[in-house]
């Protein structure tokens, strides 16, 4: 164990909150384009002929870079290397030419080029071009937006550690979801407005712009604060993130046990949303027109409820205990949308408002406690890898409910405005997600015993360890 004296915690409330507002808008800014294009699908099909599996392409290049080359983990490495301001900068300029590439795959005229793929002869697949593109801007994208993500975290750390750090980590999660809302409210209504599926990504890549300058002013007030906080008396350099550190890192099993948690908890809310619709439709026999607007309800919840947990957290501890009941609730909402009696319209609204509460504990008290897990300076590293294992959860548990659902769900067929489908049973994706609620109870326990053995201070509030660490924390 290492004792390190940590930076003094300077910066007045009103410069501290304006940072906030500042790295949280550029969060913002990505997680509108994160979502942006989910709402067009239809539309996309209609004007430009793509079909279901361009879209399915289109929609998992989001992970590719960051699961499979590992771009995720060299981000939080930059990060903890070089700073939030350097890792930021390179964030949104990753966010802007991914777009870039998109906005242009989206709009310019192709000729309906297709592009082929093929080794020695034997074509391995053909794609069309447009969709290659845009999947390879969305891509580069995803790069960028999740490594926005763990340096807005970093940031706010950096800023808030020992007041109201869950308070305000909580407002940064609000501020994504603020993101999520817009996209999924705005982006259908303005394509059909313009009649151009490329017209919401150019506005988003105008807010992009925004959050570009929003994300440099914070650079000003950030390294005008380093230099301030170095010359106080009493203040020693932190040291330096080194590669070994990961391997630090790795032996924490509570940095495990939140992982796992994370994995679990996010593959069973965000892979759901995307079959939500359906599921309003062909369960609660919610009209299409409508059916959408149903998990359109979650991150509207999130948006109050996650700073107020957050709150919470700081002023009252239970961190461990806030992530179990998270936990607990995913059990009873899908247990419930699994029995197959339970088809009332009201039941829907008030299982995805459950479902929303849940997604606001969890995460409220899930990232204040890395902070108390891991040391600061490990801090990129360790969101980064937490999000790298969460990635994989969020780009194959959609594949898995899919094949479920194709090979053991089918129950016939339905008119859905004036079309036949395929009629699914719910019950068994539902089952799969409750499942995975069941398993972040277990991860939950496991990491409040911890807890309790190594004396992290989860279930402590964090405005109380500030008083006891904003000079001094224990290292492992
Ligand atoms: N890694 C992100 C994943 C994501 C993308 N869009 C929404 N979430 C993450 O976990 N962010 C924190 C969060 O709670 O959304």
């Amino acid at each position: 164990m290492k004792e390190i004296i940590r930076k003094k915690m300077a910066a007045s409330p009103v410069l501290r909150w304006t940072v906030l507002g500042l790295v949280s808008f550029t969060m913002l800014t990505g997680y509108v384009i994160a979502d942006v294009m989910a709402p067009l699908k239809t539309l996309l099909e209609q004007q430009l002929g793509w079909d279901s599996s361009d879209y399915g392409l289109f929609t998992s290049g989001y992970g590719w870079l960051n699961i499979f080359l590992l771009m995720l983990i060299f981000g939080g490495m930059i990060l903890d290397k070089k700073g939030v301001r350097y890792a930021g900068v390179l964030s949104v300029g990753l966010m802007i030419g991914g777009t870039l590439l998109k906005y242009w795959a989206i709009t310019a005229d192709l000729g309906g080029a297709v592009s082929s793929f093929s080794i020695g002869g034997h074509s391995l697949f053909s794609v069309k071009s447009q969709v290659l593109y845009a999947t390879l801007g969305f891509a580069v994208f995803g790069v960028g937006v999740e490594m926005i993500g763990i340096t807005a975290n970093k940031a706010v750390v950096k800023w808030f550690r020992g007041r109201s750090l869950a308070l305000a980590l909580g407002i940064n999660v609000a501020a994504g979801r603020i993101g999520t809302a817009i996209a999924m409210f705005g982006s259908l209504p303005l394509a059909r407005m313009t009649g151009n599926p490329g017209a919401p990504l150019a506005v988003c890549l105008l807010l992009l712009c925004i959050g570009l300058l929003s994300f440099l002013v914070f650079c000003v007030l950030d390294r005008r604060e380093d230099r301030e906080t170095e010359t106080l008396p009493g203040t020693e350099k932190e040291e330096e993130f080194k590669l070994s550190d990961i391997v630090k890192i790795a032996k924490i099993k509570a940095f495990w046990y939140i992982t796992i948690l994370c994995v679990l908890f996010y593959s069973a809310v965000f892979p759901f949303l995307k079959y939500a619709t359906e599921l309003m439709i062909q369960k609660f026999h919610v009209s299409p027109g409508f059916a959408g607007a149903i998990p359109a309800l979650l991150p509207f919840g999130n948006i109050l409820l996650t700073p107020l947990f957050g709150s919470i957290y700081d002023r009252r501890g239970h961190g461990a205990t806030i992530m179990l009941i998270g936990s607990a609730l995913l059990v009873c909402v899908y247990t419930l949308f699994a029995i197959p009696a339970l088809t009332a319209n009201w039941m829907a609204v008030v299982l995805v408002l459950v479902l929303g509460a849940a997604l606001s504990l969890v995460p409220s008290a899930m990232w204040p406690s890395v902070t108390k897990i891991v040391p600061y300076r490990m801090l990129g590293t360790s969101y980064s890898m937490i999000f790298w294992i969460q990635n994989w959860g969020l780009a194959f548990v959609p594949l898995l409910i899919g094949v479920v659902l194709k090979n053991h769900c089918i129950a016939g067929t339905v008119v859905i405005d004036g079309v036949v489908s395929t009629r699914y049973d719910y019950t068994l994706p539902m089952l799969i997600f409750a499942g995975f609620g069941a398993l972040s109870i277990v991860f939950a326990l496991l990491l409040r015993r911890e807890d309790a053995r190594k004396g992290y201070g989860l279930e402590k509030p964090n405005d109380e360890l500030q008083t006891n660490s904003t000079t001094k924390t224990q290292i492992p």
